[in-house]
């Protein structure tokens, strides 16, 4: 999803740092998440801001790595990019950042390649509070943890209120004359660029972060990173969510009777059934439940995430099924709002069992309401023949 462009907004990329914490054997922004660098991925996010100026700010030595990153995130934007020299510290990048940016720029982003995984929707929201006049922007988490305030011996010397905290991210937005004039101000070196501006006397206004905007820091936050793109490409490719609108999704499977073994069906085991064949357990009432489910998020289907190369699913029950699915909603920004399930079969007999599976799914599912409902076709096709199991799945899910 790209923005409605806004003819004066840059982002500055900061991707110059060396990336100590992490040691990835390369700067840090030249590391690779899979087939593509750090860089890249920040960059393919930035891409979906409405900008008309992206300034990629980079090591020396790095810059033409840097423009083939940012040529291929851009498309056919590629125009929109200048790629420039960093600084020792990442206030120096900026300001060499802010050296490179067009006349007619008036509305800057500062952008951490760290933040690899940022989504489109944070950007949004950091551009939003700006048209509405706020004249810098972060985005912040709430901290989670508990936090103390810890004496050089590592004693702890007092607990601090968490509920006066927040976690700073980025992309922070500014407008450019005040950004400017806080750089060359600037008397000592910040580590991110709304505590330059505060220092000059300029309020700095909140807006929602998100956990996927994460700064890989660190060995573990790179492999966090990486099991996100790799194990789910489609995550990073999916619909961001927009603020409060929901999604609705249809899955639909069939499986034959002929498996080994008793049979499972809607996450219930059925003794005295006979078995449904397929590479799982042949739990059709699952598998259409999840075909709805990434349907919905616009994740693909159950073929993409649950194929027969992936050998771990192989004999798999409903609830490994289940809630891996809404493993990868969450990832992609989703929870499940509610799901209602069809089955179209002569047997098993569902009426004194089917509350007993909307609780199975529902479980599986975090929690999230299941209905259930069951028919037969009049002896009518393969289900009235008693030869498989049919089932259809509407799902909605909500932004997480
Ligand atoms: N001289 C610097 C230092 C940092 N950055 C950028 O600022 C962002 C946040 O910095 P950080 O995560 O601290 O990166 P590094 O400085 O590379 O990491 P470290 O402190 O572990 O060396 C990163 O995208 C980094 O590339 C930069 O452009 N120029
Ligand atoms: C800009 C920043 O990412 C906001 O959280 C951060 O300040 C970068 O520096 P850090 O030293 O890694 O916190």
């Amino acid at each position: 999803m790209t923005l409605t462009p806004v003819p004066h907004l840059a982002v500055i990329v900061v991707a110059a740092g060396s990336g100590t914490r992490l040691r990835g054997g390369a700067p840090k922004a030249f590391v690779g998440l899979d087939a593509r660098s750090i860089l890249h991925h920040a960059l393919r996010g930035v891409f979906c801001a409405p900008a008309a100026q992206v300034v990629v700010v980079v090591p020396e030595g790095y810059e033409g790595d840097a423009t083939t990153d940012a040529l291929d995130a851009a498309g056919d934007r590629g125009e929109l990019v200048t790629v420039v020299t960093g600084g020792a510290t990442r206030q120096q990048s900026v300001a060499a950042g802010l050296t490179a940016l067009w006349g007619d720029v008036d509305t800057v982003l500062v952008h951490d390649a760290a933040r690899a995984l940022t989504p489109a929707a944070v950007f949004e929201r950091v551009v939003a509070a700006l048209d509405d006049g706020a004249v810098a922007v972060i985005p912040v988490l709430p901290v989670v943890d508990t936090i103390k305030r810890v004496d050089g011996a590592g004693r702890v010397v007092a607990a601090v209120d968490r509920s006066e905290l927040a976690a700073a991210q980025t992309p922070q937005g500014f407008r450019r004359s005040v950004l400017e004039a806080a750089v060359a101000s600037a008397d000592a070196d910040h580590t991110d660029d709304a505590a330059l501006v505060a220092a000059a006397g300029h309020p700095v206004v909140t807006v929602e972060g998100d956990a996927r905007a994460f700064k890989v820091t660190t060995a573990p936050d790179l492999e966090r990173a990486r099991s996100l793109v790799t194990a789910a490409p489609e995550v990073e490719a999916a619909p961001t969510p927009a603020t409060g609108i929901p999604r609705v999704g249809l899955g639909t499977d069939v499986h034959g009777f002929g498996g080994d073994g008793t049979l499972w069906l809607a996450g219930l085991e059925w003794p005295g059934e006979q078995a449904l064949s397929g590479h799982s357990d042949g739990d059709a009432v699952a598998h259409a439940i999840v075909d709805a489910l990434l349907a919905a998020a616009g994740l693909g289907d159950i073929g993409t995430h649950f194929g027969t190369d992936r050998p771990e699913f192989a004999g798999a029950h409903a609830t490994a099924f289940l809630t891996h699915t809404v493993g990868l909603l969450a990832a992609a920004g989703w929870r499940v709002g509610n799901v209602a399930v069809q089955v179209q079969a002569n047997r098993p007999r569902f009426a004194a069992r089917r509350v007993e599976a909307e609780q199975a799914l529902s479980r599986a599912l975090g929690g999230a309401p299941v209905s259930v409902s069951a028919t037969t076709t009049d002896g009518l096709g393969f289900t009235g023949r008693t030869e498989g199991v049919a089932a259809f799945a509407t799902a909605l899910v909500v932004p997480a």
